[in-house]
């Protein structure tokens, strides 16, 4: 595991460097998964930043995740946007995974936009179908292997943050109206994301449990995000595309890979380009309390 702690210091050490590289000043964090790169390709007037130039910025090593960070506008909005994210299957702790949704706190952000590819268990759904996190389940949280374990900095945020709120209602309504409007029809699904800890794809048991635990998709990533953005009081919205079906019977052929991950990503790049614009160009600004 990766072992140095980054904390607030560092978090502003990275601020004032890309305070000194760009005039952007984004207040909307957009945090880009496996096979969603593309999106940052529509940012006006960007700034491109390699993470490996930005200091305390880990690298990316999971293929699809570019490891740049877009700063400009998209939807009407100052943004800056990861192009790839961190995953504590890396190596990295999970206080590393999540460095960029601090910096982006410092830097000004209120709402963070989080995009991941998944594996669908709800039965119900199919390949390219896209779906509006309402809620998840941590499972290395659980086992208090989370971002927030360790001293608290309340400079962040309080010591016991609720979590039964992650995931804004608002920005979910507008979503599914801005779906609608798009014509996704039965595509669009809005369920519970679970977040194992990967690398790898998960058993047929393991997927039967967490259907039956009430998950509807499967992921590696995203929750230490989200519990990091609530904790700092950024709103939080979150969509996976459905890239593959988790296998659940034991005589299935089928098998998960990170290739038809990522070819299901290019394939549906354009509805999530579309929706996440959409969504931008119709979003309020955040009310005081959030
Ligand atoms: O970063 P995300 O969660 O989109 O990436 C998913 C989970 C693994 O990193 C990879 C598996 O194909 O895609
Ligand atoms: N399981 C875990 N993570 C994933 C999957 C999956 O089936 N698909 C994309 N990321």
């Amino acid at each position: 595991m990766e072992g140095k702690t980054l904390g607030y210091e560092q978090c502003e050490q990275a601020v004032t460097w890309l305070r000194d590289h760009s005039q952007h000043r984004p207040s909307v964090g957009i945090v880009l998964g496996s096979g969603h790169s593309a999106l940052a390709d529509q940012v006006i007037k960007a700034d491109i930043f390699s993470y490996a130039d930005i200091p305390h910025f880990p690298r990316s090593t999971v293929p699809g995740h570019v490891g740049r960070l877009v700063l400009g506008e998209l939807g009407g909005h100052t943004c800056v946007v990861m192009q790839g994210r961190f995953h504590m299957y890396e190596g990295y702790s999970a206080n590393t995974v999540v460095f960029p949704v601090r910096v982006m706190k410092l830097l000004g952000v209120h709402t963070l936009l989080l995009t991941n590819a998944a594996g669908g268990l709800n039965p119900e759904y199919n390949v390219g179908d896209i779906m509006l996190v309402k809620d998840h389940i941590f499972l290395p949280g659980l086992a208090a292997h989370g971002p927030l374990v360790g001293p608290n900095d309340e400079r962040f945020g309080p010591r016991f943050p609720s979590t039964s709120d992650a995931y804004d209602p608002e920005l979910r309504a507008i979503a599914r109206a801005v779906a609608k409007e798009l014509k996704f029809g039965q595509r669009l699904r809005e369920g519970v994301y679970v977040m194992e800890g990967g690398p790898a794809f998960e058993s047929v048991a393991e997927c039967r449990m967490l259907k039956l635990m009430g998950g509807d998709a499967v992921g590696m990533s995203t929750v230490p995000e989200v519990h990091v953005a609530r904790h700092c009081g950024i709103r939080v919205f979150a969509i996976s595309l459905i890239t593959n079906l988790a296998v659940l019977e034991f005589d299935s052929p089928q098998r998960a890979t990170h290739a038809e991950v990522l070819e299901t990503g290019q394939r549906s790049a354009a509805n999530i380009q579309q929706l996440i614009i959409n969504l931008l160009t119709c979003m309020p600004p955040p009310t005081p309390s959030d």
